[in-house]
């Protein structure tokens, strides 16, 4: 059943009032509380059917993730899980054409923080089954919805608490969807068709807090070094050495072998022939930093504080860096590098946070979660397996199924990758309902007896 005419239940002023909220999450337990409590109350309000249907059953999770369990008619059918966040990152308003929590819509786009990570979702994910629900349908196969309130922050008091309770009760899941890809239109260069890009692993993390101490001082007599100056060096050193590239060691390949045909003439040959142009389709791709991102382990210099006065010199200066590690690297291998590239004892590195790459999950006809992709998206895009650039609360629920896919059906052309956690984050009204169509259609293609064949290569879907 598709959503040709759309009710009023599946349209975008619910996301524009949540948007309007601002749950911005700042630093683990630096969250915006008031607004979070906020934000369930508007979720109770304008879902009355979810919060009130007698096989739908809610917990408040760590004080403000919400967890939905929609138990199915048939207890044969292994359950899913659909997953999202309510927190933002912060926005000031500089930079933005309107204010970051003003929702505001301007020809056909919703602005604000959320649009696309992720209230879009977390917003979209509730308004589909609401509709559901008011059409009396009740599923078969069980799933489970989670919407974390800490996501940005590590979602360790959110998604990792609703992953223990699941796993507590003995839950496996059939596979789980998250955020983390979308539709792109004109992102990938050389390729002209939007490509619905479904994320089959997430990259690693390490976070570091680089620290140099000095003598203070009066600034009318400076030492030959100071602690900003060791640390800004040490720090240029890291955004001047890019980690090496990997193009062709990880999910990547099979991502590019995949969309070969989608590429004009010479362009299609040599994404198929990868294993004798890597070296060269890498130095292409990193280029933008999307494709940078796919290439290598990133280095993102995000923090750096030191210094009160103008003519004192500071003891300490400390700094943060980021890396997203790629999935043929390690976290020991990466902070290895590190070392290496700073090079200087007086800069001390302590590690804030790290994870490795993320296991791959199946990406076979056979899998459920990709025959349902497959049929939710096959008349609209073609798709294909890639990486989740970002990180998601995905990775907390690993002990729950092997099939984690990231993906947002929401297209993504050349420019947006950049509004999120950027300025100007926005989503068209069209997009957005088109995202609540095809939540609204997944829920019932998850109860579907049999799926198509499927077929034999993306590019026939
Ligand atoms: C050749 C070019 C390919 C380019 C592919 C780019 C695909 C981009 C599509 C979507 C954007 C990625 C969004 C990732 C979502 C990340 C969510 C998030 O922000 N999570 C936080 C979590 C913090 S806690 C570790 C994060 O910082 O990653
Ligand atoms: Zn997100
Ligand atoms: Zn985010």
């Amino acid at each position: 059943m598709s959503l040709t005419v759309f009710n009023k239940y599946l349209r975008a002023p619910r996301l524009e009032r949540a948007i309007k909220i601002p749950t911005v999450a700042f630093f683990r337990k630096q969250l915006n509380t008031t607004a979070l409590i906020e934000f369930g109350k508007y979720i109770q309000k304008v879902f009355p059917a979810v919060f009130s249907t007698e096989f739908i059953q809610h917990e408040v999770v760590g004080e403000y993730s919400y967890l939905f369990t929609v138990q199915g008619s048939d207890p044969q059918l292994m359950p899913y899980m659909l997953l999202a966040h309510m927190d933002v990152v912060p926005a000031s308003e500089e930079g933005w054409k309107f204010p970051p929590f003003s929702a505001e819509e301007d020809e056909g786009y919703i602005y604000g923080r959320g649009t696309l990570d992720n209230k879009n979702s977390a917003i979209g994910i509730l308004q589909a089954l609401e509709f559901l629900l008011r059409r009396n349908y009740r599923p078969r196969r069980s799933f489970y919805i989670g919407i974390g309130h800490d996501e940005e922050v590590s979602g360790l008091d959110g998604g990792k608490q609703i992953a223990m309770l699941l796993q507590a009760r003995g839950v496996k899941l059939s596979f789980l969807l998250d955020e983390g890809s979308g539709i792109l239109d004109g992102v990938i260069e050389g390729i002209k068709s939007p490509v619905a890009l479904i994320a089959i692993t997430e990259k690693g993390l390490l976070t570091l807090n680089l620290t140099v101490r000095s003598d203070p001082g009066h600034s009318s007599a400076p030492p030959k070094e100071t602690s900003i100056g060791i640390l800004a060096a040490a720090m240029s050193r890291l955004e001047k050495n890019p980690m090496p590239r990997l193009f062709g060691y990880g999910p990547e390949l099979m991502m590019f072998e995949h969309l070969a045909s989608e590429f004009a003439f010479p362009l299609n040959i040599i994404m198929k022939n990868l294993w004798l142009f890597s070296p060269i389709v890498s130095r292409i791709i990193e280029r933008k930093p999307a494709g940078n991102s796919m290439v290598r382990t990133t280095t993102a210099l995000t923090i750096f504080n030191a210094g009160i006065k103008f003519n004192v010199i500071p003891h300490l200066a400390s700094a943060a860096v980021n890396f997203r590690i790629h999935p043929a690297q390690k976290v020991a291998e990466v902070l290895e590098i590190v070392k290496d590239t700073i090079d200087d004892d007086r800069v001390e590195i302590t590690v804030t946070e790290a994870f490795d790459p993320l296991p791959i999950s199946p990406w076979d006809d056979q899998a459920l979660g990709v025959q349902i992709f497959r049929r939710t998206i096959m008349d609209v895009f073609p798709h294909v397996s890639s990486i989740c650039i970002g990180n998601t609360d995905s990775r907390h629920f690993t002990n729950l199924t092997d099939a984690i896919y990231r993906f947002n059906p929401v297209i993504l052309k050349a420019d947006d990758v950049s509004r999120i956690h950027g300025w100007n984050e926005r989503i068209s009204v069209k997009d957005y309902e088109k995202q609540v169509d095809f939540l609204f259609q997944l829920i019932q293609n998850c109860d579907i007896d049999k799926l198509p064949k499927p077929h034999l290569s993306t590019h026939e879907l």
